[in-house]
């Protein structure tokens, strides 16, 4: 298969290895905005750039009528937009806040522990996300993920907000430390005792593997797509 690389810094040079790996071609590698002609006519991109371009990015793309693959964070306030251009261009298209499988299982099991957490007042329920210096946005996007699945799994919740909250809201706190890859924790704390539940990304190579298994799976495919559907969870 070919696949484009839009965006190449940790993720897209990694990524670029374990695509080769798995037998495929990389036809471009971008820094920039993609075209028609710098695409270089791949199969499938995978799109991993900065916050502030990846909606243009991804449109630029979707408008060629090529399947995207986007796991750039803290842009999602316009994910509606993409996902009608998406359909209105009869391509593709999946986001995934957090390609790794790890993670994927860790939102399952999250959703799970919200449900049952519902109907007792004992516990008090808070996020933790620790990230490398280097992070553009905060909270991160599987933080985002995961109080998601709390929000709608738990009615004691309606939305999420960074440190201190009040009424109905879920607290996130964003820590940045050294070069962490990626550690997410979830808080029931009680007057007696601590329930947590904590993911930790030893490196980026799982993201890596998600994002090409991913791309692998779209390639034919047409409509809006989450991770959850390439893993059958
Ligand atoms: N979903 C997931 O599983 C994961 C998601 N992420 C997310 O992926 C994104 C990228 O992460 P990471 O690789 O660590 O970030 P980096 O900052 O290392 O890489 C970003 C890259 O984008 C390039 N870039 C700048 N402008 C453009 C443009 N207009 N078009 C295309 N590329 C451009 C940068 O080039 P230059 O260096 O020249 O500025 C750089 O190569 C982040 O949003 C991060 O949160 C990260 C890990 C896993
Ligand atoms: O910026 C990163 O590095 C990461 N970003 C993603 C996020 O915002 O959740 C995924 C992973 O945690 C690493």
């Amino acid at each position: 298969m070919k696949i484009a690389l839009v965006g190449y810094g940790k993720m897209g040079k990694i990524i670029d290895e374990i695509a080769q790996k798995r037998g495929h071609e990389v036809v471009a590698r971008l820094k920039e905005t993609p075209t028609a002609e710098n695409l270089n006519n791949p199969d499938v991109v995978i799109e991993f750039s900065l916050p502030e371009v990846a909606f243009e990015n991804i449109k630029a793309c979707l408008e060629n009528k090529i399947p995207v693959i986007c796991g750039t964070t803290g842009w999602l306030d316009q994910k509606d937009e993409i996902e009608k251009l998406a359909v209105d261009n009869d391509s593709a298209f999946l986001y995934g806040s957090n390609f790794s499988l790890g993670v994927n299982l860790f939102f399952a099991l999250n959703e799970k522990l919200a449900d049952l957490m519902k109907n007792v007042d004992e516990y008090s329920c808070q996020l933790e996300e620790i990230h490398h210096i280097h992070k553009k946005d905060a909270p991160s996007g599987t933080a985002i993920s995961i109080a998601e699945g709390i929000i709608q799994n738990n009615p004691k919740f309606d939305a999420w907000k960074l440190e201190e909250t009040e009424g109905k809201q879920l607290g996130i706190f964003a820590v940045r430390e050294d070069e962490v890859p990626g550690t997410h924790s979830v808080y029931y704390r009680s007057e007696v005792d601590e329930i947590e539940i904590k993911h930790t990304a030893f490196n980026r190579n799982g993201f890596a593997l998600g994002a090409v298994v991913a791309a692998e799976w779209i390639k034919d495919k047409k409509g809006n797509f989450a991770m959850k559907d390439v893993l059958g969870l």
